[in-house]
Formats: C-alpha cells, structure tokens, sequence
C-alpha cells in the first residue's frame, strides 16, 4: 500500500505511526496525516516522523487504506467528511472502539474494512492487537495487515463481537497497570521510600514478571504459589486483597469497559 492516510491524529494514531516508521513496516512517505482542526499537531507529526500532512482534500481519492482514528463521537462527522473523497476500491482500517463495521459499511459503502483494537505500546513495538474483517477484506489484505499489527506487537484475529472483551482487556489494559502502577507509588512514599524507587523497583517487577510468563510454560497461580510463603508477607498480602474484594473488583471494571464498548457500538 503505498498510501495510507490516518483521519484523526492523537495518541493512538501516533503510536502506530511510530511503532510502523521505527520499524520500518511502512516508509514514513507512504503515510498521510489529518485531523480537526489542530495543524500544530500535525505538522509535529511531520517533523517526528517525516509523514506527510493531507493538505487537500480531493487527495483522499488516491488513498489505498484510510485508518479512522478519531474518537467514537467524533466518527460521524468524520465519515461524512470523507465520503464524497474516497474511491470505490479504497480500504478502510478502523481502531475506534465500540463502532461496528456495519456502521463504517452505512457510512462509506461496501468496501473491505477491518477493525483493529490496538493499545498505545504499538509505539515502542509491543502492542497488543486484536482484528476482524468483513467479507470484502481479501487474503493479501488479511496478510499485509497481520504483518503491519505483527510489526508493532502481537495481533489475535476474532469474530467482531469478540472486540468488545479485547477493548476491555488489551486495548484499556495500559491504563490499567499504570493506574496500578500510580497506587504502589502512593503506599511505597508513605513508607519513606521516593518516587523514583517505588518506579524503578516496580516496573522491574511488572517486567520481570511478564517475562516470566513469557518464557517459563508455567500457569499464574503456579508461579503465584511460589512467591508465596505459607504464613509469610505474600500470603498475608493476598489475604488482603481477597478481603478487599480484588476478584470483584477486576470483574466489575473488565466488564463494564465491555460494557461501555457496546454502547460505543449503539451510539450511545
Ligand atoms: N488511546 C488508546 O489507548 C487507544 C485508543 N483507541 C481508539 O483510538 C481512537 C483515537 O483515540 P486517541 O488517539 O486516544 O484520541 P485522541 O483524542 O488523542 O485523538 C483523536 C484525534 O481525532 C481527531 N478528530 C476528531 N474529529 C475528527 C474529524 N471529524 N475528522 C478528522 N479528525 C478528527 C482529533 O483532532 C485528534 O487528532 C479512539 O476511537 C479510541 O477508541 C484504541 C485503542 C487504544
Ligand atoms: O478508552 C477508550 O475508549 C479507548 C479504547 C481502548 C483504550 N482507549
């Protein structure tokens, strides 16, 4: 595809066009930028990445992919903006939450389009993906952007409906271990530690056991139990988070960001 054109240019957009330039999945000339209305981010975006800003709109004719990348209030009018634009046979990628393709389909006609769930580590390449197409999305299609999300991270194919669970899971689950992260930060600077330790100490530790999990072929509570010693502080520890109601805690806030991507889907 020799050009792609991101509508909508903030976080997530940017994580990808970097994670794809640094890893040089997809040359920065191939790539075209445009949002609103804030020309100050876009020409950021040039000078970060050499990728070019869409200056006219009758350019959006000679796209081969357009990626909607704004916010799920934002698609309509976004959509409506391109349509009288796009060319029949361009292809449409979409890492808006909660918006169907059928509703891409309503808006810019049958065409191939794929969904793509991303989250913001595509920047440093390790992104966690997932995507579904619809029927129009052909083979090499399939191919070219397995290998693009491939290139930024790892990328599960699902059924749409299954998106839902994935914006919950992967695509939020950033925001929820910096939140987490933010928390142990609180605690360990009541204990006298600063900052700068508790961070050090702890996102070696969230590595380290991401690593673990990667490499040793053992299950979490197995590897649980072995931190864990009979009458010590894990256990202890753990003994306050049940009582704390962890488990519900983490069933409420995966569901209801399921929840809320399926309202995103009503247009509620
Ligand atoms: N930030 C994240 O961690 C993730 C975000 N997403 C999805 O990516 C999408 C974008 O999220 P962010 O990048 O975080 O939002 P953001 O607020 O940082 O950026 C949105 C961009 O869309 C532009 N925009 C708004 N209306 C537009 C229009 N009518 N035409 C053209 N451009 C328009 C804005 O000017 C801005 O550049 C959202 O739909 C979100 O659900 C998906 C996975 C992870
Ligand atoms: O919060 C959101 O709606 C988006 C989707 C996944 C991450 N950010």
């Amino acid at each position: 595809m020799q050009k792609i054109l991101f509508v909508g240019a903030g976080s997530m957009a940017e994580a990808l066009i970097h994670g794809w330039v640094e890893e040089e999945v997809v040359p920065a000339h191939h790539l075209y930028v445009t949002n609103r209305s804030n020309i100050e981010r876009l020409v950021y975006l040039q000078n970060q990445y050499g990728v070019n800003i869409l200056t006219n709109n009758e350019d959006i004719y000679q796209m081969d992919l357009i990626i909607l990348a704004m916010k799920p209030k934002d698609v309509k009018i976004a959509i409506d903006s391109i349509k009288p634009y796009i060319a029949p046979e361009t292809a449409v990628l979409s890492v808006v939450a909660g918006i169907a393709i059928e509703t891409i389909e309503e808006g810019l006609g049958s065409r191939p389009i794929a969904r793509v769930m991303p989250n913001t580590s595509a920047a440093i390449g390790m992104s966690a993906s997932g995507i579904a197409f619809n029927y129009q999305v052909t083979n090499v299609q399939k191919a070219l952007y397995l290998q693009m999300l491939e290139a930024i991270g790892i990328v599960i194919e699902v059924d749409e409906d299954k998106l839902h669970a994935i914006t919950a899971l992967s695509g939020s689950g950033p925001a929820y271990l910096y939140y987490l992260l933010e928390a142990w930060e609180s605690v360990g600077t009541e204990f006298g530690l600063s900052k700068e330790v508790v961070r050090k100490l702890m996102v070696q530790t969230i590595a380290g056991s991401a690593a673990m999990l990667q490499s040793v072929k053992e299950e979490p509570d197995v590897l649980r139990r072995k931190v864990t010693s009979p009458g010590g502080t894990t256990e202890a520890g753990i003994r306050a988070l049940e009582s704390n109601h962890f488990n519900e805690a983490i069933y409420a806030c995966i569901k209801s960001a399921e929840a809320r991507s399926r309202e995103l889907a009503k247009g509620e």
